[in-house]
Formats: structure tokens, sequence, C-alpha cells
């Protein structure tokens, strides 16, 4: 009987062993970090192969960011009650998905404020805005000092800039990413930290604790030190995924994030 029930344990070990040692193998190999021009051709695979519109994808990306952001830094955790969060939104899609998170984290229980100093004129960031506005999320008039989002908030979430950010930070957001270098309080980036390189990242830029890259994971990821790096945006048709050799892994179940570690 002993015999049987350690064969039968040393079994489970190997095989314990074996699934994680294929596991991480996998993750080392296989999945793709992009480039900056590749990001941008299956973004536009996706609009304009695929037939998505912006708005789903969006949603998508969205929801993911606060999903990640609620495993990261679950309510019950938190330090400063109530649960505010900054989140910061820029002038493209990446901003976009900040509005989309922030609703979100609003339905999730947390009470996030957003900060969106340059708005696009396009109904598509109107019609977020005025869901987040219906949702009673307060909108701030200006980026509060270092020490007063220490004190208020318990985390920030970046959504200035994604894969199309190029070249010197224009005002005001060279003002904002000042200030977000000096807080203590951990920024989650959604898709990539702001003012990074695409690829090639910034060592003296903002250091996030969290990064949920959407899609596939972009080159700058390799530079990220911070604690929590998530996939989210589970929305890439198979094909789609084959042709650019993404090599995704398997999101849990029906889970819309992946935490790649
Ligand atoms: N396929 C997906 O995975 C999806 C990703 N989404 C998200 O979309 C962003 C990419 O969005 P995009 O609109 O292409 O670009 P960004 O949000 O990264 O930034 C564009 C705006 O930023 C301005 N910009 C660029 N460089 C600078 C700079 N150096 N200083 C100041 N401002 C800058 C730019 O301004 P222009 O004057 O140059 O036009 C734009 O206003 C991706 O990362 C994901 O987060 C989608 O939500 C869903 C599908
Ligand atoms: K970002």
């Amino acid at each position: 009987g002993s015999v049987l029930t350690h064969t039968g344990a040393c079994a489970r070990v190997a095989s314990n062993i074996y699934s994680k040692h294929r596991q991480a193998c996998t993750m080392a190999n296989t999945i793709k970090y992009l480039g900056q021009e590749e990001a941008q051709h299956i973004d536009e695979e996706l609009f304009n192969e695929y037939s998505f519109s912006v708005d789903q994808l969006m949603e998508l990306a969205g929801l993911s960011c606060a999903t990640a952001v609620s495993k990261g830094y679950p309510l019950q955790s938190l330090l400063r009650s109530p649960p505010r969060v900054l989140v910061i939104c820029g002038p493209g899609n990446n901003g976009g998905d900040g509005l989309v998170c922030a609703r979100h984290l609003k339905l999730f229980g947390y009470e996030p404020s957003v900060l969106y100093p340059k708005r696009p004129n396009k109904q598509l960031f109107q019609n977020l805005t005025t869901q987040c506005e219906k949702m009673d999320i307060s909108f701030l008039s200006e980026m509060p000092e270092a020490d007063v989002i220490d004190e208020a908030y318990n985390l920030v979430v970046d959504a200035i800039f994604g894969f199309s950010f190029k070249g010197a930070v224009r005002e005001p957001f060279g003002d904002i990413l000042s200030k977000l270098k000096k807080i203590t309080v951990p920024i989650a980036s959604v898709d990539i930290p702001s003012g990074w390189d695409v690829e090639k990242g910034c060592p003296d830029g903002i250091q996030p604790d969290m990064l949920i890259s959407l899609t596939a994971p972009k080159k700058a990821a390799n530079h990220f030190k911070g604690r929590y790096h998530f996939l989210g945006g589970r929305f890439v048709p198979p094909a789609l995924e084959q042709k650019y050799q993404l090599n995704l892994p398997q999101y849990p179940g029906t889970d819309c994030v992946y935490q790649l570690n």
C-alpha cells in the first residue's frame, strides 16, 4: 500500500514538474514582443481586415486594465480610504482605454478621478467622457502635486501614451510625467509606460509597478522592472495571432487578463 502511494505521489510530482517546465519553456520561448510598426500593423488589420470598431476593442482593453488593477491592488488591500485612484488620460486611444478603465473601476467599487487635459474632438471620446461623468467620476482641472497624489490616492493609472508615442514629450505631458516620477504610490501603465520609447524603454522615465500589455507586449516591456506584468485585450482572432506568430499564452478559463509575472 505504502509503496503504491509513494509511486503515485512520485508520478504526481514528476508530472507537476513536467507541466511547470513546459509552461516555463512556452513562456520563455514564444510570446512575441512587438516593435512599434508591427503593433500598428496589427491594430490596423484588426480594424480594416477583421472589421472591429475602435469602441469594441477599447472596451475590452479598458476592462482588462481595470481587472488587472483589481487583481494587483484589491480593494481590501488599499491603505487609503476611500479607495481613490487617479486615472490620467492622454490624447489618443491609450487615453480612451483609460476612460473605459475608470468606468469599470467605478463599477468594481473604486473611486476613480480622471485627469484628461487634451481631449480629441471625436464623438468616441466625448461619449466615453459623458459615460464617466454620468457615473459620478470626477474630472480634475489640473495635475495635482506629487505629495497631494501620495496623500489622496492609492495608485495612478497611466493611460497617457501607447504604441504611437514618438519623439520628445510635449506639454502638458512633460510636467505631468515629471510629477509622476516623484510620487511613491504605485503606477499602473496601460500598454506602455508613458514617455518610454516603444521599443527601447527609458531608463530615467517613470517606473510603473504594474504594466498591462494589450494584444501582445511591446519591446519596451523587456525593460519593465515592476511587480506585475499582465497581458490583456483578449480579442485577437487565431488567424491574426498565427500570421504575426504572437504565440499568446492560454488565458485561464474566461479571464480577460493573463499574469505574465
Ligand atoms: N490593437 C490594440 O491592441 C488596441 C489598442 N488600443 C490602445 O490604443 C493605443 C494606441 O493608440 P493611438 O491612438 O494609436 O496612440 P497613442 O494613444 O499611443 O498616442 C497618440 C497620441 O499621442 C500624441 N503624442 C505622440 N507622441 C507624443 C509626444 N512625444 N508628446 C506629446 N504627445 C504625443 C499624439 O499626438 P499627435 O499630435 O502626434 O497626433 C496622439 O494624440 C494602444 O497603445 C492601446 O492602448 C485600443 O484601445 C484598442 C485596440
Ligand atoms: K501608457
